[in-house]
């Protein structure tokens, strides 16, 4: 569904899982700053707002959203991470470059997740321009930030419901 048909900051809260011990790493990109900022902070306040301690969430910068992969896994492999939010933007140039970035964090992060069987949410927007990314970065189609902090809180609750005995 498209973020213009569902607000990134409108989300279902029932039967979320107790977070107060969970630790989270949040990765930020160094590229296209106004708009990376206000992901992270979008994301912090969720886990905060839904009872994260702010001690337990730690922040990590790369340069770039190709390197998120490689942040992601360093901080998944971590024991006492839980789970990975990966923040970044990849605006449409002149060239295909932002093609290979986007489909290589994709799957880089998805093959981190995988492998450390961590929750690694992929918070990257691929706009075609500024304006896309500002919408969707607490503009009119809410904040990605948000949306990928809920993400990482509802995958616990999950792993949490799979792993417990009935
Ligand atoms: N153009 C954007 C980039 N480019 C940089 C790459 O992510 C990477 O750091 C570089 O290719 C070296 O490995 N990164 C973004 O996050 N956003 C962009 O729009
Ligand atoms: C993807 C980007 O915005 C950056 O790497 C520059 O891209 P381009 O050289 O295609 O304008």
């Amino acid at each position: 569904m498209a973020s213009d048909l569902k607000n990134l900051s409108v989300f279902s809260t029932d039967e979320l899982p107790d977070i107060s011990q969970r630790r989270f790493a949040i990765l930020v990109s160094e590229w296209n700053t106004e708009v990376t900022e206000a992901l992270f902070e979008g994301a912090y306040q969720i886990l905060l707002q839904y009872g994260a301690k702010p001690e337990n969430v730690i922040r990590g910068n790369v340069p770039g959203s190709y390197e998120l992969s490689l942040g992601a896994q360093w901080f998944a492999q971590r024991d006492d991470i839980d789970a990975v939010i990966a923040l970044g933007c990849v605006i449409q140039g002149e060239t295909k470059h932002n093609d290979y970035i986007n489909h290589a964090v994709a799957q880089g992060l998805t093959n981190v997740s995988l492998k450390t069987n961590k929750p690694v949410i992929f918070g990257v927007l691929t706009p075609n321009d500024q304006q896309q990314a500002l919408d969707r970065a607490g503009g009119k189609h809410g904040n990605k930030g948000d949306e990928a902090a809920i993400t990482a809180i509802k995958m616990l609750g999950l792993q949490q419901q799979v792993y417990s005995k009935f």
